[in-house]
């Protein structure tokens, strides 16, 4: 965890790291002493008879202060190339030393370093609440060894260690609880604040993958067990749990631009030269109209500050970054400006099926032997071929079998292949076995009667998810298992429509009728079925057209390419799951599809805000510029208006971070 944290430190913070004898706030106190050293000048010299050089000292000293983090970081920018905000500043108070006009130069380092100290302070705000995710996670966890506990640092757990966490504490592991049941307080994590129960997982089970592993029997690290102790088996070192890859992940987010981001860097580039131009030009402007060198350079000088786009430069990103936050909070990680954009423009919303509609744990419905084998021989081969196999069907179907008929797995299969979109085959008994739909049938030539197409018929109507059984080469069965839709599914797909989304679709693998069953429980107008997984591809190619916006909703399993094409791939369930996390432009820790309004929401907010920032940065220095040349604005004025605008836009931000979705 150290290493994560100094890591985002380093990222987030990137040119604007203002340490110094103070601490973090010495960039806000060397604003305030140049202020002070400022307003001492202007007393000594407009208010007492003390010699001049007194005064002088006191603007020189409200130059340092004001000047020196502002000069550092022109130096910085300068060594990469870039001509900013800063550099312009440091000209500008040069030249108003130049020109004898301490007190100006002096008020001009004061304001803007006080804004920039303003300003950093309110960013520091929203990357704050990104940091304070990692510094929920424990640092040491109790590990059981033998008949002793001991406690170690989170870094020295190994997997396979089992940890054991009292109640009311936090749990210091990604893992599977082996010993009790407790309920969870995921929110660190999933943003969701009812607390999950969770239970041991059946003693002697061979673990999958941790992605595969019941949601209810899985832990993650900063998450608070409730009111019972659990035992915990680790299943991820420290570096690799979710909260840590999330850390990393949404700091590394920052230094992705967005479209509108990297539009005002290209504006910046020919405007700062430009400004540049025009300034030396307006110094020159005593050989033309009758006025002194110092008049001239005055004029250039306010000019130089009040065209200066500070504003705009923190305009965007202040907004991005406090909606990632906000975000962040609600258990919802937004990989970038760039996926925030999207979804704030998006369309049409393509979801998948199973696991994103539905509650994707199917119950089995229906097992129909035929062909002359009885039920039990008919079950002991479906069980054994499809333990095998981690499709959710699958594991489906064999939990069910074992549980209702109480079928042992007699492990007499082997060489399983998966068929994308279609089913398994295994070797079973010296004979090949297939389970899956028509199509695999097909495939290995196994005749489909007329009087099973009806049978199926009728199971599909209701929403049936039917699957053949084929031995060698005769039929031998059919099984159906039948997946609900999620509680809130039809619920949140009214309020997208609410918000303007204008079109939503399902995409499956399953048949067509059971996708038309589905979309018409929860409302939902199109549905496209038996689609193989390149065939959703296509279909969100087809959705793209005419520069749509669209945004693919899956669990990142057999629909990963489809989300990796689309505008905005959106992954749910992406707690645990690294597929899920790595793919998805957005991710959904909790599988809670009722997010989704609000994430959209969010982004909708995040891009109006940037609009109205870009307005108001851009009319500032429209309005600026030409009171400044005809002298209807000094410096002083400039500066305040200028440093004012700065601070409107970072706070008109930083609204995002308490962002909720209107009712
Ligand atoms: N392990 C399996 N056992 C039995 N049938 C399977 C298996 N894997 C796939 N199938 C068959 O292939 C079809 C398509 O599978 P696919 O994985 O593409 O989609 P799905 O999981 O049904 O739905 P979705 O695309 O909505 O996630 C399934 O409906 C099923 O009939
Ligand atoms: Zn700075």
């Amino acid at each position: 965890m150290e290493t994560e944290q100094s890591q985002l430190k380093n990222s987030s913070t990137d040119d604007h790291d203002h340490g110094g004898i103070f601490g973090e706030k010495t960039e806000l106190y060397f604003a305030i002493l140049s202020g002070v050293f400022f307003f001492l000048g202007l007393i000594l010299s407009k208010l007492t008879q003390l010699p001049e050089w007194t005064a002088l000292s006191s603007y020189i000293a409200a130059y340092f202060f004001g000047g020196y983090f502002t000069l550092l970081e022109a130096i910085v920018k300068t060594r990469k190339g870039e001509f900013e905000i800063d550099f312009l500043m440091i000209a500008a108070a040069i030249g108003a030393a130049y020109i004898d006009s301490w007190a100006e130069g002096a008020l001009l380092l004061f304001l803007f370093s006080l804004g920039h100290a303003l300003e950093h302070h309110a960013l520091n705000k929203a990357k704050k609440s990104i940091e304070a995710l990692g510094e929920l996670s424990p640092k040491t966890a109790m590990v059981r060894k033998g008949g002793t506990i001991k406690e170690v640092a989170v870094e020295d757990l190994q997997i396979d260690d089992i940890i054991v966490v009292k109640p009311n504490s936090q749990i210091s592991a990604d893992g599977v609880i082996v010993k009790g049941s407790s309920s969870v307080d995921q929110s660190s994590i999933t943003g969701e604040s009812i607390p999950v129960d969770k239970t041991a997982i059946a003693p002697d089970t061979k673990l999958p993958n941790f992605d595969q592993i019941e949601a209810s029997n899985v832990v993650f690290t900063g998450t608070l067990n409730g009111d019972n102790l659990i035992e915990v088996k680790v299943l991820k070192l420290s570096k690799d749990t979710t909260i840590s890859r999330l850390i990393k992940m949404v700091s590394e987010v920052e230094t992705k631009k967005s479209p509108t981001q990297l539009q005002t860097k290209k504006f910046e580039k020919w405007f700062v030269p430009a400004v540049i131009v025009m300034v030396i030009t307006l110094s020159f402007a005593h050989l033309v109209i009758d006025e002194s060198v110092k008049e001239s350079l005055y004029r250039a000088i306010s000019v130089l500050v009040a065209s200066s786009p500070c504003a705009l430069a923190i305009s965007t990103p202040s907004a991005v970054l406090s909606a990632i936050a906000r975000a962040a909070k609600k258990g919802v990680l937004i990989k970038g400006g760039r996926a925030l954009e999207d979804m704030g423009s998006l369309r049409i919303i393509a979801f998948d099926k199973t696991g994103t509609l539905t509650e994707g744990k199917p119950r089995l419905t229906n097992i129909m032997p035929m062909n002359g084998f009885n039920q039990e021989e008919f079950l002991e081969m479906v069980l054994d071929v499809e333990s095998l196999s981690n499709h959710p069907l699958a594991r489906a179907i064999s939990k069910d079998i074992m549980s209702e008929y109480g079928t042992v797995n007699k492990h007499k299969s082997s060489d399983l292949q998966s068929i994308q979109g279609k089913g398994v085959r295994a070797n079973y008994n010296g004979g090949s076995v297939y389970i899956g739909n028509v199509e695999i049938m097909k495939d290995a030539q196994i005749p489909v009667g007329l009087e099973i197409h009806q049978q199926m018929d009728e199971l599909l109507q209701y929403g049936n998810t039917v699957m053949l059984v084929g031995y060698n080469d005769t039929l031998i069965g059919l099984i159906s298992v039948m997946d609900v839709p999620r509680k809130l599914a039809s619920q949140t797909l009214e309020r997208l429509k609410k918000i303007g989304i204008k079109q939503m679709i399902m995409l499956t693998g399953d048949h067509q009728r059971v996708g038309d069953s589905i979309a018409k429980q929860i409302g939902l107008t199109d549905a496209k079925g038996n689609l193989l997984p390149e065939d959703k591809v296509k279909a969100i190619e087809e959705l793209k057209q005419n520069n749509n916006k669209v945004a693919m909703v899956g669990d990142g399993v057999n629909d990963a390419p489809a989300m990796a094409i689309s505008t905005v791939g959106i992954a749910m369930g992406a707690a645990g799951s690294d597929v899920a996390l790595e793919t998805a432009d957005v991710a959904l820790m909790s599988d809670k599809i009722e997010s989704l309004p609000f994430v959209i929401g969010l982004s909708r907010e995040s891009k109006r805000i940037i609009k109205q920032n870009l307005w108001i940065s851009m009319g500032v220095v429209a309005l600026l510029v030409p009171a400044t040349i005809f002298g209807l604005a000094n410096i002083g004025i400039a500066v305040a208006i200028h440093e004012g605008s700065t601070l409107v836009v970072v706070l008109n931000a930083l609204r995002l971070l308490r962002y909720e979705l209107k009712e």
